[in-house]
């Protein structure tokens, strides 16, 4: 007890000294001795806590060590106040020590008084550092050969490091093996050869994408190679230069707004008053006598028995639930609201009658395939629709509406061949155009119009339009016009 009061007492002159020697000035600058030093914050620090906490101080400790004779055990790090000045000051009263920077941690149970036991102990006053890998190591090298030792095990260790980097044969640097043996000595195994990387490539997918080595659900892999195959076959589809032609001259598929822009279309409006205005006088003249004649309903039927009398020519509208049909007649006629849409499946649920004047009759049928509605009634529906389409006296034509980005569906192929057997005339219509790229929306009019090459009541062309740009459908318009025309009112 009584050394350690005395151990205190010295330390507290030894603080005051450090204290009186270093002042931080107000802009952060250490002034020792009266000299100028840099800004350094943890001088600051350390300054503060010469005042403030001084117990917990590690110049406390530090100088207590240089004191006493005993082997201090505490691991608080010499290093985090080596920068001290009035520590480094403290240091060298008892020898010449070279302090390095250093970065890592320190080796686990190795003190700061292990290493720098000084004081009573004979040393030739060298030291030396070590830095490996980032860790700079303070070695005191004695004449006792104990730390030479320890300093022949590192240079060894230096050696085994540099002989596991060898060059290859193409000149590049190689890592061996760098497991090394109980005596030293670096086993040199040959480099762990290279895994071959298996590269699947799917014959059909033109697009040469990677597929997944993992071996996965059977059924799922036939069933992902079905669809990939399907796609690719869409890919490679050349669409002929004249379908080409009709996409780029009605702007179809996805454009820029600023492309729409030149092209005429004011893109601040609606979509229905988003269709330019046609400059050619014909197709004026057309228009104005069919088209822009008032759209009236006029009868609704959910069994033939109330289909009204065949006075005017009939175009009806045909096609899987939310293909866009009753979006179609709308834009047609610019008249937006009078059929009802909407983006649930299954909304038109009867045969809805239009008239245009008495020049034309538009005919809003419900769709087929997935709906919002009860089987029996969709079933009922159904039947009604082919019912219509096969038997109706004075149906012109129907355009059969199929969605660009899915394509033909089964339901719609069975329509077609009711439509074959009872020679009803339908043309091929593909909606929201809006949604693909035109040149996807190219393809699938060449893959239709291929696909329907030995129909005999097919009618052509293949039309795209889409009810949201107005793309496509003046020229609809115009073909449609044509059965209109030769009326006699
Ligand atoms: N992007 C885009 N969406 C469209 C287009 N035409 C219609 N739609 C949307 O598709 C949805 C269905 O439209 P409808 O016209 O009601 O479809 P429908 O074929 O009459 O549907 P059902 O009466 O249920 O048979 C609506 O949300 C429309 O806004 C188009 O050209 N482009
Ligand atoms: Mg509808």
């Amino acid at each position: 007890m009584a050394v350690g009061a005395g151990l205190k007492t010295s330390l507290k002159s030894k603080v005051k000294v450090s204290a009186g020697r270093l002042r931080v000035a107000g802009d952060g600058t250490r002034i020792v001795d009266g000299k100028k030093h840099g800004n350094r914050n943890n001088v600051k620090q350390n300054s503060k806590r010469y005042e403030k906490h001084g117990s917990r101080n590690n110049v406390k400790k530090n100088s207590k060590r240089y004191e006493s004779d005993e082997t201090e055990t505490d691991s608080e790090p010499y290093q985090r106040n080596r920068r001290d000045k009035s520590v480094k000051s403290s240091l060298e009263i008892d020898g010449i020590i070279s302090s390095k920077r250093h970065k890592g941690r320190r080796k686990s149970g190795e003190t700061s008084a292990d290493k720098l036991i000084l004081k009573g102990k004979k040393i030739d006053g060298t030291t030396s550092t070590n830095r490996h890998k980032g860790h700079a190591e303070y070695e005191v090298l004695g004449k006792d050969g104990k730390s030479e030792e320890k300093s022949n095990q590192i240079a060894e260790k230096k050696q085994i490091r540099l002989q596991t980097r060898v060059l290859d044969r193409t000149g590049k640097k190689m890592r061996i093996n760098r497991k090394a043996s109980d005596d030293g000595s670096a086993e040199s195994s040959a480099p762990p050869k290279k895994r071959k990387r298996v590269i699947k490539i799917d014959p059909y997918d033109i697009s040469n994408k990677r597929l997944d080595n993992t071996v996965p659900n059977n059924e799922k892999v036939v069933e992902k190679k079905m669809e990939m195959s399907k796609n690719a076959q869409f890919r490679a589809i050349q669409p002929s230069p004249s379908i080409l032609s009709f996409v780029e001259d009605n702007l179809l598929g996805r454009r820029r707004l600023n492309e729409l822009q030149n092209a005429g279309y004011n893109i601040k409006l609606s979509p229905l008053d988003n269709i330019p205005f046609s400059t050619s006088k014909e197709r004026e003249r057309i228009e104005e006598s069919v088209f822009r004649n008032k759209l009236e309903f006029f009868a609704a039927a959910k069994i033939s028995s109330s289909f009204p009398p065949p006075t005017i020519p009939e175009i009806a509208f045909a096609g899987i639930s939310n293909v866009g049909k009753s979006s179609l007649l709308n834009a047609l006629t610019r008249q937006w609201g009078v059929v009802r849409t909407s983006d649930k499946p299954g909304h038109t649920q009867t045969i809805n009658f239009f008239k245009l004047a008495s020049k034309l009759c538009l005919v809003d049928l419900p769709g087929y395939g997935f709906a919002y509605a009860k089987d029996e009634v969709k079933e009922a529906w159904e039947e009604l629709v082919k019912e219509y389409v096969s038997t109706r006296v004075g149906l012109q034509r129907v355009c059969l509406l199929i969605d660009t980005k899915w394509g033909m569906k089964p339901r719609d192929r069975e329509l077609i061949d009711l439509m074959e057997k009872s020679q009803t005339p339908y043309q091929i219509v593909l909606t929201k155009t809006d949604i693909v790229f035109p040149i996807d929306v190219a393809r699938r009019a060449m893959q239709i119009q291929e696909d329907l090459k030995k129909n005999k009541s097919a009618v052509n062309p293949v039309m795209m339009v889409s009810s949201k740009s107005g793309a496509g459908v003046r020229s609809l318009r115009t073909v449609l016009a044509t059965l209109a025309r030769f009326i006699k009112p």
